[in-house]
């Protein structure tokens, strides 16, 4: 039988944490603030966002929040960062991704400061992460490392295939997989032979976007799946994994919904409350 890994619990468990610290910090301190940017009107942007919110929230941290509208220029988005990042009430900020055509997401994550960057999007957080120096990471990997920890895998030593180049999971997670000892390889969609760099690993996390990539020709009986993937369908939500054809097959796997997406947002709590934590012990992001 393979095992569902039940992301939605462990996610759970972590903002329970968080919010039982923010309780207890708060009424001498100052509460957390994270502010999050939304720019037009993309649908499933719109899902995410208020479901960060929501969290926050729930979290006892302060929601601040900017709706833009899908014509707004560079300047004005960035003019929104610049004011949220000399706010001392924020300590976080998000910008959605993706950015409606005709704005660059770089340049503009660049601004907002690598203490408040929740994210772990700037190229400052990125550098960081790259030296193995302290640092805020990106949500979405960090959750994929505590889930895998939270399901008691030794990353030491492990076997990893990373399929998915993007700079918001296949890169960051490649490096923290690697400041973890484990033996990593990446590969994307275009790989000649993918089941070649799959089928060898102990785990593989595909963060690809194609519906479906992953199925029984690629997985080692007995390893570990971790899907990213979020794909709208008639029948529901699906990931990038094969997962009905590869009961029996792996060992563990997470489920489309409720495995890595829930991650993601406790993770931005966590990194929330982190960069709050530094900013009353007035501390820089300590290298
Ligand atoms: N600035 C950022 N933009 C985006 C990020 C990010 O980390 N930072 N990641 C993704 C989307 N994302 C967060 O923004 C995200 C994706 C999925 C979930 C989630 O909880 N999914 C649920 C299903 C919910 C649904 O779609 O109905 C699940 O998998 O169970 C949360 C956040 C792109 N943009």
């Amino acid at each position: 039988m393979t095992r569902r890994i039940k992301g939605a619990e462990i996610a759970r468990a972590i903002t329970t944490r968080v919010a039982a610290r923010v309780a207890e910090t708060a009424p001498g301190g100052r509460v957390p603030g994270l502010a999050t940017i939304l720019v037009g009107d993309d649908p499933a942007s719109d899902v995410y966002v208020a479901a960060k919110r929501r969290a926050i929230r729930e979290a006892g941290m302060r929601d601040v929040h900017h709706h833009l509208p899908a014509t707004a220029t560079q300047d004005q988005v960035a003019a929104v960062i610049d004011a949220l990042a000399a706010d001392e009430d924020v300590h976080g900020i998000l910008l959605q991704l993706p950015l409606p055509a005709g704005l660059h997401p770089a340049p503009l994550i660049d601004r907002i400061p690598v203490t408040k960057d929740v994210d772990g999007l700037t190229t400052a957080s990125a550098g960081r992460l790259a030296r193995g120096e302290r640092g805020l990471r990106p949500c979405t990997p960090s959750g994929v490392v505590e889930l895998l920890d939270a399901e008691g895998i030794e990353l030491r030593g492990a076997c990893v295939a990373v399929v998915g180049w993007s700079e918001l999971v296949g890169r960051p997670l490649a490096q923290l997989l690697l400041h973890r000892g484990a033996t990593v390889t990446v590969a994307h969609q275009y790989t000649a032979d993918l089941a070649a760099v799959t089928r060898p690993a102990d785990v593989v996390v595909v963060a690809t976007g194609v519906r479906g990539l992953i199925g029984p020709e690629h997985i080692k009986p007995g390893a570990t799946v971790i899907d990213v993937g979020i794909h709208r369908t008639p029948e529901g939500l699906r990931g990038d994994a094969r997962t009905d054809e590869l009961d029996g097959i792996a060992g563990r796997i997470t489920p489309v919904p409720g495995g890595v997406g829930p991650m993601t947002i406790a993770m931005l709590l966590a990194n929330t409350l982190q960069a709050a934590e530094w900013d009353a012990e007035h501390e820089a992001v300590p290298a």
